[in-house]
């Protein structure tokens, strides 16, 4: 199994790090083609409209849709998970538009900017460190979204299908607890895949 980080900008060192101290294959993906060598994508924080630029300019956008069509898992990670919404608060153009969210941007403000917390999540017995820089926040979600993680009363993390998203750096912090719960859909879309 192998693990794909878009590497166009952003947090894409600090992943594959945590891809492999999670035991895992991992490579950083520049060309649309590389897509088809891996089994599973994530896609960093950073600046969600430098991403999504490059995205066009890189012609990435369908092929990363066709990719997520196919099953395979798809792990945003703040701008990530900008890029992955359905739908944008600001009233801006959605970008990748693959998971029923909508999403308001930098929605902490300039006094809470960038901060770090312990976080309460569905699935995992002790609470999880939290980074969080300019983070985005989910507004609306559907009855297809299970929601994985709050903050202030605001959803930071979850998850549909094969698509999970985070507000938050899980990749800056030690714990790779939620890189390991990727692994495991990763796992199970493997196995899924090689039985049809
Ligand atoms: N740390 C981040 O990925 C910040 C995301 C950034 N605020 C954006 O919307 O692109």
């Amino acid at each position: 199994m192998k693990i794909g980080v878009l590497a166009l900008q952003g947090a894409v060192s600090e992943h594959i790090k945590q891809i492999e101290s999670a035991g895992q294959a991992a490579v950083a993906v520049k060309k649309a083609s590389e897509l088809s060598s891996i089994d599973a994508l994530i896609i960093p924080g950073g600046e969600s409209t430098a991403i999504k630029k490059l995205i066009d300019y890189y012609e990435f956008k369908a092929p990363i849709q066709q990719f997520s069509a196919e099953k395979k898992p798809i792990f945003g990670t703040c701008a990530g998970l900008v890029l992955l919404a359905n739908e944008l608060a600001d009233g801006s153009e959605a970008h990748l538009r693959l998971m029923d969210i909508s999403v308001k941007r930098n929605a902490f403000g300039r006094q809470k900017d960038s901060f770090e917390t312990m976080l309460q999540v569905k699935g995992f017995t002790d609470n999880v460190p939290a980074v969080f820089i300019r983070a985005p926040i989910i507004t609306e979600v559907t009855e297809h979204v299970e929601v994985l993680a709050t903050y202030d009363n605001q959803i930071v993390a979850a998850k549909q299908d094969h698509l999970l998203v985070t507000s938050f750096h899980p990749e800056l912090t030690e714990d790779n607890r939620w890189m390991k719960l990727f692994i495991e859909m990763v796992k199970q879309a493997h196995q899924m895949s090689t039985i049809h």
